[in-house]
């Protein structure tokens, strides 16, 4: 009804008051109630064929203005328009969407009934109570300290001082010692507490150990995988940083988007750790002879659960295949051993000399070929990481991983649960360590450990005396030629000086234990060894759950039980806004955070869709620093002159004229004009130009304040420093997303504040995320606009305000048909992805109960949907639904790949929803166009 009675008061001409107050009163009888944008365009008394002429309003509300309208014969417009609509789309030469948004656009924005539907019509605010929850918490620092570790004191000095880091965070005090006796590791830790020094820290460990010096030609000797390009720069950044004691470690990034040529220009370089998204890795491994893994001992698969819930299962079981091939050809290549020797005499035969020292002195069953030896070797060291686990990843790590070690760092569990599970009569064997390579391991479980590793046998039978071995192989596999005595001092080394009797005994004593077998190993170990600092550490790790968990069923436990920690540090509430409000609210929020608030506040605000996201970042930036605000401005040019891009200043160029038109209006409805913000926006999100999203990261990362609006390409092991709120303006896919969109705030025990909006109909997420031991708490959304007041000062009321910033957003939105275009397509992505949410919060989340008119407010849009849906459906971008990425699985590509359709794996039992996968594919891309295909190419030459 609002609608239509400024369509009216748009179109009335002052010299046929008479005829049009007729017309006026026949339009608002006859209209309907259920108003469709159908009944806009056939009755709308516009003649776009002819020019402006100036009209009073008849009717128009308490302020009567003059407006600039179009205005013809009515009755043939009328008649036209249903000629237009019958006929499906042409008219006159136009296109039936062109005349439709030329009325759009020439709409004038009003302070009449059209924009107070602001605050009518709303669902009322349900206030939700808040359950008991308790929610898990986690320690995140120790007491403990860098030094404290068995690590190079370069490292510690490094840490100190170039990072300031000098106390050891909860999971590095647990991870670390496991990891440098090279046990496969499955590591999780909430979000923000350090799970990327506790891999990276131990590598570098292990590396700078061997002698003689590894040097980049050596190959890779540790693969990292990350599933976003952000997450993989910002991990090989921190690499660079551990780096700087031991020049000759290499780190490398291949994180997609950026030309293939550089790249492997670098891979043929040579590097010793590769840090890489999964599709980029992947592609590299088909198209790069260069890149081979036959020395590659660790593998390191970081947001675990991500990684294969993206699609990207695929391209990691192929990475791992193509390292368990790489060192199966290179174990059985003579030439290449030979060739590597040779190499390795040439390149430095002071080395040689010193790693025959080391043998001599050593007197080991290494002898002098003992790095080439292991750097061929099958060995791998494989961690999984994430804040939260799935079953997936549980499959992983059946696959991927041998007898590991799970570390979890919750408390009240504190889980560090070991896959090995010994006899109690268990006798360490001597001989058993020196045999570790080709030892078959027999081990009794109890348990139906999944170890599958595809080349290892090992059987699962009652033996004795093996365990030892298997610790020694452990200890030597993951940097293959370990003569450094530190980190033997944890493993083989160690053992070695084990006094067998000692450990018998110990063992013995232990009769009634034979579940904690392998706990108990390590205490008689501790013991033992207790005046050695390396294996102290270990010990203190390797500590028994209380429920006796092996790796297997502690994971079961965390998985099946589907808790989920966040840091205590964060404050999490939610307000319930009513649809139409979201996007007043949502400015308010940035208004009140990063423009009030003096020491300048930082936020991601996450939004479900990449169009959403371009939209929204740059509406909100052109209204809230707009014409006006830059003006004033002039004298804080400098930061500005960067940032506008181009088609901003397009964009603003075509609305130029409008705008000065609509500021009269606006004033004239005295609800006062926009004050100079301050504000930085940016936005992040996968389809973006590599170049611009790297940009984008690290400006926002270096900001002092500002917004970054993006999707949840950025919801993952991002750390970005100041970070102090989370807003998430569309709620989260599943708890786990939710999870990770609040550990972007929050960091290192830092504060942090966490907001959700919710629609009244969407109340009872509250109480899934509860379920999964969340607590989160209710705000006041009426407060929210407060800070309204400070963007349109002359407006009475908060509520004024909020009618004067709508009002603001849907004239720009309306400024030209590229903001329109874009408007419609930011609404559309929205209406697609939320019919796509999974179904375990589809009931919360249900698309049966949106308000589809009021969602288009919330895009500061006036249209119907039904119109909506006509312009979606002749817009050409969003006709193309599937993003065509690297992600896109076609027949042709998937025979192509190595290991593959032979490798079968497990871990893709997580149907995913066919529409949320759709959208959310493109924002995990590896940035790399479509490859030609020969004949095209020659053709083209
Ligand atoms: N020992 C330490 N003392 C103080 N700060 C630390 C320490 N270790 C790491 N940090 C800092 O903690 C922050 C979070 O670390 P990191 O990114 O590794 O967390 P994470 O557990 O990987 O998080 P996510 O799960 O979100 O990926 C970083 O800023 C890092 O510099």
């Amino acid at each position: 009804m609002d609608d239509l009675q400024l369509n009216i008061s748009v179109s009335q001409g002052s010299k046929k008051k008479a005829t049009l107050k007729n017309n006026v009163s026949e339009y608002k009888f006859k209209s309907k109630p259920t108003f469709t944008g159908k009944i806009i365009a056939r009755k709308r008394p516009v003649n776009l064929g002819q020019k402006n002429i100036d009209t009073k309003s008849v009717d128009d509300g308490p302020k009567k203005k003059i407006l600039k309208a179009s205005h013809t014969q009515t009755g043939d417009l009328a008649t036209n328009l249903r000629d237009l609509s019958e006929n499906k789309g042409k008219f006159q030469g136009k296109n039936y969407q062109d005349l439709s948004d030329d009325i759009q656009m020439k709409q004038k924005p009003r302070t009449g009934g059209w924009i107070s539907s602001l605050f009518k019509n709303n669902p009322d605010v349900p206030r939700i109570g808040q359950r008991a929850v308790k929610p898990i918490v986690e320690k995140v620092f120790t007491s403990k300290t860098f030094s404290e570790l068995d690590i190079h004191p370069h490292s510690i000095a490094n840490l100190q001082q170039n990072l300031g880091l000098k106390e050891l965070m909860t999971v590095q005090q647990n991870a670390i010692p496991v990891i440098l006796c090279g046990r496969d590791v499955l590591i999780r830790s909430q979000t923000g507490s350090g799970k990327t020094l506790a891999y990276a820290l131990p590598i570098i460990e292990g590396l700078q150990a061997i002698r003689p010096k590894i040097n980049r030609h050596d190959g890779i000797r540790a693969i990292i995988v990350v599933p976003t390009r952000e997450l993989a720069v910002q991990t090989y950044e921190l690499l660079v940083k551990l780096v700087k004691p031991f020049t000759w470690i290499v780190p490398g990034l291949l994180s997609g988007g950026q030309k293939r040529k550089a790249e492997k220009a670098r891979l043929r370089k040579g590097l010793s750790i590769l840090v890489g998204t999964p599709g980029r890795i992947n592609d590299h491994l088909r198209h790069t002879k260069s890149l081979n893994f036959d020395k590659t001992g660790c593998l390191i698969l970081d947001e675990a659960d991500r990684l294969l819930d993206m699609g990207y299962e695929k391209d990691v079981a192929a990475i791992v295949k193509a390292i368990e091939d790489h060192k199966k050809a290179a174990t059985y290549d003579p030439i290449a051993m030979i060739k590597q020797n040779a190499k390795k005499t040439i390149i430095d035969d002071d080395e040689s000399k010193q790693a025959e020292q080391i043998v001599n002195k050593d007197n080991s069953v290494v002898a002098k070929h003992h790095l080439t030896e292991v750097f061929l070797g099958k060995d791998r060291q494989t961690i999984l990481l994430s804040a939260t686990l799935t079953k997936a990843v549980e499959n992983l790590a059946g696959i991927t991983m041998v007898d590991p070690v799970f570390i979890d760092t919750s408390e009240g569990k504190a889980v560090v649960a070991d896959s090995l599970k010994l006899h109690t009569s268990n006798v360490i064997n001597k001989e058993d360590v020196s045999k570790e390579k080709n030892a078959a391991i027999e081990i009794e479980t109890g348990n139906e450990i999944n170890i599958k590793k595809s080349k290892e046998k090992i059987s699962v039978k009652s033996e004795e005396g093996n365990k030892t071995a298997l610790e020694a192989r452990r200890g030597l596999k993951s940097f293959g030629g370990i003569n450094n005595s530190e980190l033997l001092s944890c493993n083989t080394g160690k053992l070695d000086n084990v006094n067998e009797n000692n450990i018998t005994k110990d063992v013995n004593d232990e009769t009634n234990s034979d579940s904690d077998s392998d706990y108990e190993y390590f205490k008689v170990q501790k013991e033992l060894e207790s005046k050695k600092v390396s294996v102290e550490t270990i010990n203190d790790v390797i500590k028994p759950s209380e429920t006796g968990n092996t790796f297997v069923e502690a994971i079961k436990t965390a998985i099946v039980e589907d808790e989920l920690v966040l840091p205590a540090t964060v404050n999490q509430t939610f307000l319930i806004v009513p649809m139409k409000l979201r996007l007043v609210t949502l400015c308010s929020l940035i208004v009140e955070h990063c423009v009030l608030n003096k020491k300048g506040g930082k936020m991601i605000v996450f939004m479900a869709t990449l169009e959403m996201v371009d939209y929204h970042s740059e509406l909100i930036e052109n209204v809230l620093t707009g014409n006006n605000v830059k003006v004033k401005k002039s004298g804080n040019e400098k930061n500005k002159a960067k940032k506008r891009k181009a088609n901003d200043s397009e964009n603003q160029d075509k609305s130029e004229s409008s705008d000065s038109e609509f500021e009269i209006d606006y004033q004239e409805a005295n609800e006062g004009g926009l004050v100079p913000v301050d504000l930085e926006m940016f936005s992040l999100h996968g389809s973006m130009p590599h170049e611009r999203r790297m940009e984008v990261f690290k400006q926002f990362r270096t900001a002092r304040s500002g917004v970054l609006i993006c999707t949840d390409v950025a919801a993952r092991g991002l750390d970005v420093p100041r970070v102090d709120l989370v807003l998430q303006y569309c709620a989260p896919a599943s708890a786990t997303d939710y999870v990770h969109r609040v550990g972007r705030t929050g960091r290192a025990a830092r504060i942090g504040a966490a907001v959700m909006f919710l629609l009244p109909n969407e109340a009872d997420f509250v109480r899934y995320l509860e379920q999964k031991r969340i607590r989160l708490r209710q705000d006041d959304e009426s407060k929210c606009l407060e800070a309204l007041r400070s963007v349109a000062p002359a407006a009475p009321s908060v509520q004024r305000a909020a009618i004067a910033l709508q009002a603001r957003l849907e004239h720009t939105a309306h400024s030209s048909k590229e903001w329109l275009a874009r408007a419609s397509r930011a609404y559309t992505s929205w209406v697609r992805f939320y019919s796509g949410y999974p179904r375990d919060v589809r009931q919360y989340l249900d698309p049966k109960l949106l308000h589809l008119g009021h969602a288009a407010k919330a895009f500061a849009l006036r249209d119907t949907p039904a119109a909506l849906a006509r312009r979606t459906k002749s817009d050409p971008k969003l006709k193309k639904e599937r993003p065509v990425n690297r992600l896109t699985v076609h027949d042709e590509e998937e025979r192509k790949r190595p290991g593959f359709p032979k490798v079968k794996i497990g871990f893709n039992s997580r149907v995913m929803n066919k529409q949320s996968s759709m959208h959310t594919a493109s924002e995990f891309d590896s940035g790399l166009p479509p490859l030609e295909n020969s004949y095209k190419k020659k053709k083209k030459n």
